[in-house]
């Protein structure tokens, strides 16, 4: 008997898609309701990775362009006529998320009780379909040993394949993600962001390790989706993606995940994932 209910729990637990390890474990049974079935890994994705692209792309221009980009004048040569549909001030963050994207994203204290911070769209309107966020964090390889920072780190998520990012901004995860970083730059460019790691990231999307958990008073508005950063995304821009690979040897495209929207969300909503997804 014991045995049966031992097998059955491993099978469950091997179709789950996204874990966060030990919270998931501990709630599995509280709302079961409000797993997220999926039929096939491919039918998980409601956005092309080129829509994603896109999105990013548009968001990314604009914060170099803010940013000055004074040390990387060369690369701005070379994308001056996408530049040129943007306007002309220098833009925070939050404004060119809201100018650009038409919302924008931010960490408060969640509407849940004892769910410490969440993430609400503070201005403007989500509409279903978009690039809402991304998990940032340090990227681990099935193969990498990740048992240290994993131990009582609620930010480690799990993606369809077993790749996992640690989205801790706190800690060895911290330290680790710095060095990393740092360890990747080529020349004076850096090929990813670290202000995530303090509470006024450069790239505004980068928060979605603060989504909340959906319940079954409050259903998911967003879902997780891996995006592989594609060969030909632009160098200038990489300063902006909020994840890098633990291992310097790793051979396959870098790992991000975004956060999607499955339906409009108005100003003032805060956004709710689903930890757990099922696939079939
Ligand atoms: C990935 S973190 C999310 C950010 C977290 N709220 C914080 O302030 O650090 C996951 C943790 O958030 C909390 N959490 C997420 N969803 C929740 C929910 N629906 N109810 C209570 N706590 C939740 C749990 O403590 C969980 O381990």
């Amino acid at each position: 008997m014991l045995r049966t209910a031992l097998t059955r729990f491993r099978n469950k637990w091997k179709s789950y898609r996204h874990r966060f390890v030990p919270w998931v474990v501990l709630n599995l049974s509280k709302n079961e309701k409000t797993v997220r079935q999926v039929t096939e890994r491919s039918k998980d994705k409601l956005l092309s990775d080129e829509e994603v692209s896109q999105s990013l792309l548009k968001l990314f221009r604009v914060l170099l362009r803010s940013h000055g980009g004074a040390a990387h004048t060369h690369f701005l040569k070379q994308i001056r006529s996408e530049e040129e549909k943007c306007e002309e001030t220098p833009v925070c963050g939050h404004n060119a998320m809201l100018q650009h994207l038409g919302f924008s994203i931010d960490r408060k204290p969640s509407t849940l009780p004892f769910a410490g911070t969440g993430v609400f769209v503070t201005k403007g309107f989500v509409p279903k379909g978009a690039t809402v966020a991304m998990y940032p964090g340090t990227v681990y390889q099935v193969y990498e040993p990740i048992l240290l920072q994993s131990i009582r780190n609620p930010f480690v998520f799990r993606c369809i394949d077993g790749v996992l990012i640690d989205g801790n901004d706190k800690g060895i995860s911290k330290i680790v993600f710095k060095s990393c970083s740092g360890r990747d730059r080529i020349g004076p460019l850096m090929m990813s962001d670290t202000s995530w790691l303090t509470h006024s990231p450069q790239n505004p999307l980068a928060v979605g390790q603060y989504v909340n958990n959906c319940s079954n008073k409050w259903p998911a508005n967003v879902c997780y989706q891996e995006y592989d950063v594609p060969d030909n995304f632009p160098i200038e821009l990489r300063q902006y993606l909020p994840n890098v690979n633990y291992s310097q040897d790793t051979l396959r495209p870098l790992r991000c995940v975004v956060l999607v929207s499955l339906r409009d969300i108005a100003a003032g909503e805060e956004l709710f994932s689903n930890y757990y997804t099922i696939v079939h």
